[in-house]
């Protein structure tokens, strides 16, 4: 990190430069520009006036366009969609300041650094940033990769990282084969498990904390609901662009699909047995070496119900047979993926996605009795159906690179939930801040 007098000199002497102002763009631009740094930022330019006029009480600039924003830039951040990220640096990159710094912010790094080498100057340098979280999350404490790519000036690294600084986030130092290796076995399953899930719930036409306690009902089944509607919230591109362009991904995603599918015959070929060896496998693969607290407990996830039921005295939840998280760690033992490796590294929804799987292998006889429900227990046995088309639908579109398909499924599931959207994020945001301050307790 550079000296503090150095930053400030910086600070009074360098602009920052950010290309797309949607909603993480946005966020950077408030952070570096009430950090005291000088901002300047644009979006597409037919948006230029509007976005004059709603940033007036802001301490940023709105420029033009990237040609504008490059040329007066000392770093230059792409903000914008993942698919049209090569279309976007190859349009303003001649535009770029002699001897700047040049990043960008999509969330996977090797169609990005590509874009960047193919399309720049060659005195330009090139630092890459992901903040692992949604605009939502307030970026304090997060982890946030830098990825030092080519710096020919030796100032050009701790200049990003004083930039950065502004944002209070957790510095993950990586290089981007690294990102994208981690992100695939993080975020890009991590979504398909809870898109599967909203895709499930779509086709039966069911809304699932409408229906009592009988099923979808308690700590587990708020997890899935609020994540599943806190990701289809969110829009299509972010999920479809960080799937489909890291060919990492497309693995981790077909596997997961593989590994519900698999559980799923086992359940309706009544296989207790051979399910049971085979996630007692899965369980001592990946949780076999952890000890001590676990990540999350049912009882702190119980309050954040969508629904307004109130339970009654001798009302009982049936026991799900859970199979998306089963599938989860089924398919981190066939991969051989440690998902603990990767907590430095991972968004919050990774954490408690494991956080959740944890608990359901980890505590005392909880696991059998879910064996024992996907066998005997036929109440889940449709929606588990649901769930194992839907995850192999995710995996054909993301392996297809449809980016249509992927928008059409995506929009469709969304319009579905579209009224319980709003409601959805504030109890999700709510159960995140509690998980994750749970979480760091636990660890520290
Ligand atoms: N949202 C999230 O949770 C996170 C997203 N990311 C990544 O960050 C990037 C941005 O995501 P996010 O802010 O959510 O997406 P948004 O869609 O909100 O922002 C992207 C913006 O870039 C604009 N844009 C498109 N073309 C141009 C252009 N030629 N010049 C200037 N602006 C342009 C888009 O306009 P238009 O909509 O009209 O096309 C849009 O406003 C993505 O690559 C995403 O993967 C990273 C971490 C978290
Ligand atoms: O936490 C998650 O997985 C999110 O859904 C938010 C998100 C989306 C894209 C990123 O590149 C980083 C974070």
């Amino acid at each position: 990190m550079a000296e503090l007098n150095q930053v400030e000199v910086w600070k009074r002497t360098k602009t920052i430069g950010i290309i797309g102002l949607g909603d993480m763009g946005q966020m950077y631009a408030e952070k570096f520009s009430e950090s005291g740094w000088t901002v300047v930022c644009c979006d597409r330019e037919e948006r230029y006036e509007e976005l004059l006029e709603c940033s007036q009480n802001k301490k940023y600039t709105i420029l033009k366009n990237g040609h504008h924003v490059s040329r007066i830039s000392d770093y230059i951040i792409y903000s914008v969609e993942a698919e049209i990220i090569d279309k976007i640096i190859g349009l303003y990159s001649p535009s770029t300041k002699v001897g700047s710094v040049v990043g960008g912010q999509t969330s996977c790094k090797s169609p990005e650094i590509k874009a960047l080498e193919k399309h720049l100057p060659p005195d330009a340098d090139i630092v890459s940033v992901h903040s692992l979280h949604g605009p939502g999350v307030d970026p304090e404490g997060q982890p946030l990769v830098l990825i030092k790519h080519r710096c020919h000036n030796d100032k050009s690294f701790p200049f990003v990282e004083a930039v950065m600084s502004s944002l209070k986030s957790k510095h993950v130092y990586l290089t981007y084969e690294e990102h994208d290796k981690i992100t695939a076995d993080t975020q890009a399953v991590t979504h398909a498990a809870f898109l599967s899930m909203g895709v499930a719930w779509y086709k039966i036409q069911l809304y699932p904390w409408t229906i009592g306690v009988n099923r979808w009902f308690g700590g587990f089944e708020n997890v899935k609901v609020n994540i599943s509607l806190r990701i289809y919230s969110n829009k299509w591109h972010v999920y479809a662009g960080l799937a489909i362009t890291n060919p990492a991904a497309h693995q981790q995603i077909m596997q997961y699909a593989k590994s519900a599918t698999e559980l799923f015959t086992l359940f309706a070929q009544n296989k207790k047995e051979e399910l049971t060896q085979r996630l007692y496998a899965a369980k001592e693969f990946v949780f076999g070496k952890q000890e001590g607290l676990l990540l999350l407990d049912d009882s702190i996830l119980e309050k954040y119900s969508l629904s307004q039921h109130v339970p009654q005295e001798g009302e009982e939840t049936l026991p799900n047979s859970h199979l998306s998280l089963l599938a989860i760690v089924d398919s981190w033992h066939q991969l051989k993926i440690n998902p603990y490796d990767h907590i430095i590294c991972s968004t919050p929804l990774f954490r408690i996605f494991l956080g959740v799987t944890e608990y359901l292998f980890m505590t005392p006889d909880l696991l059998d009795k879910t064996i024992d429900a996907a066998i005997n227990c036929d109440a889940f046995r449709a929606d588990d159906l649901e769930f194992v088309i839907a995850a192999r639908s995710w995996s054909s579109i993301v392996s297809f690179e449809s980016y249509d398909l992927y928008r059409r499924q995506f929009e469709e599931v969304q319009e579905f939930f579209k009224p319980m959207l709003p409601e959805a994020n504030v109890i999700g945001n709510e159960m995140i801040k509690t998980i994750l301050r749970h979480v760091d307790q636990k660890k520290a």
